[in-house]
């Protein structure tokens, strides 16, 4: 299980959160709810292990992320919000750097297994420059298709510029995950619904209160 014990995260001269703990449990869709600063992907990189929490710890499976560093690595897929693709490679050429650099598969047929079903197969090759906004953000996205083993997702608004058929396929690609025992943690701001379990953890909660002027 995935655990945010006692954590806090400061930015600046703000606490974001203080204390803040939770059990991300598997077989459930945690959604990070809270209007837009208020450090939802501060906490998910803190869950990542991308960034070290002021205090506290999280730990995966009862130890510390430090302590685990590559058993982690190997448990955990991040989709973060900005479409980490290259303009001048192609949807092919990114996703399978992208997949290699996550220690995800990215043999050809997989690479192109994976494209195919985001709908970009006639794409493939073309430079992602003369992409539109979705389709770039599909071939990230694509990236799920490779990480069905893992354990652990953490998304990071993955519904951002899709289209409506779009946000449906993924939303039940992710539930089709949850229900297969995975923790799934992810933000959006869209009102998607799943039909799956859910939680949800709002890090405002556990923002100091601001004392009256
Ligand atoms: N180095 C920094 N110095 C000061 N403030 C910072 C710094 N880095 C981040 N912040 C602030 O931390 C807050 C939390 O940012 P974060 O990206 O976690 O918010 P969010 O809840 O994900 O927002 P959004 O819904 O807009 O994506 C923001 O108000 C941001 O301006």
């Amino acid at each position: 299980m995935l655990e945010a014990l006692a954590l806090t995260c400061i930015k600046g001269d703000r606490i974001l959160f203080r204390d803040l703990t939770h059990a991300f449990r598997p077989g459930v869709l945690t959604r990070v709810a809270g209007p837009n600063g208020v450090g939802k992907t501060s906490l998910l990189r803190l869950l990542c292990g991308l960034a070290q929490p002021d205090e506290g710890e999280v730990r995966w499976q009862g130890t510390p992320l430090a302590a685990q560093r590559d058993a982690w690595h190997r448990a955990v897929f991040f989709h973060g919000h900005l479409p980490a693709v290259h303009e001048l490679l192609s949807p092919r050429e990114n996703l399978r750097s992208l997949a290699a650099v996550q220690g995800l598969p990215h043999d050809g047929a997989a690479i192109d297994a994976a494209l195919g079903e985001l709908g970009l197969a006639r794409q493939r090759d073309l430079p992602v420059r003369v992409l539109s906004a979705g389709q770039r953000r599909r071939v990230a996205l694509a990236r799920l298709v490779l990480a069905q083993e893992r354990p652990v997702w953490i998304l990071d608004e993955p519904f951002t510029a899709l289209d409506a058929a779009a946000v449906a396929a993924l939303a039940r690609r992710i539930e089709a995950r949850v229900r297969d025992g995975a923790t799934v943690v992810l933000t959006t701001h869209q009102d998607v619904e799943f039909a799956c379990p859910c939680d949800t953890l709002e890090p405002g909660r556990f923002a100091p209160r601001r004392k009256a002027a």
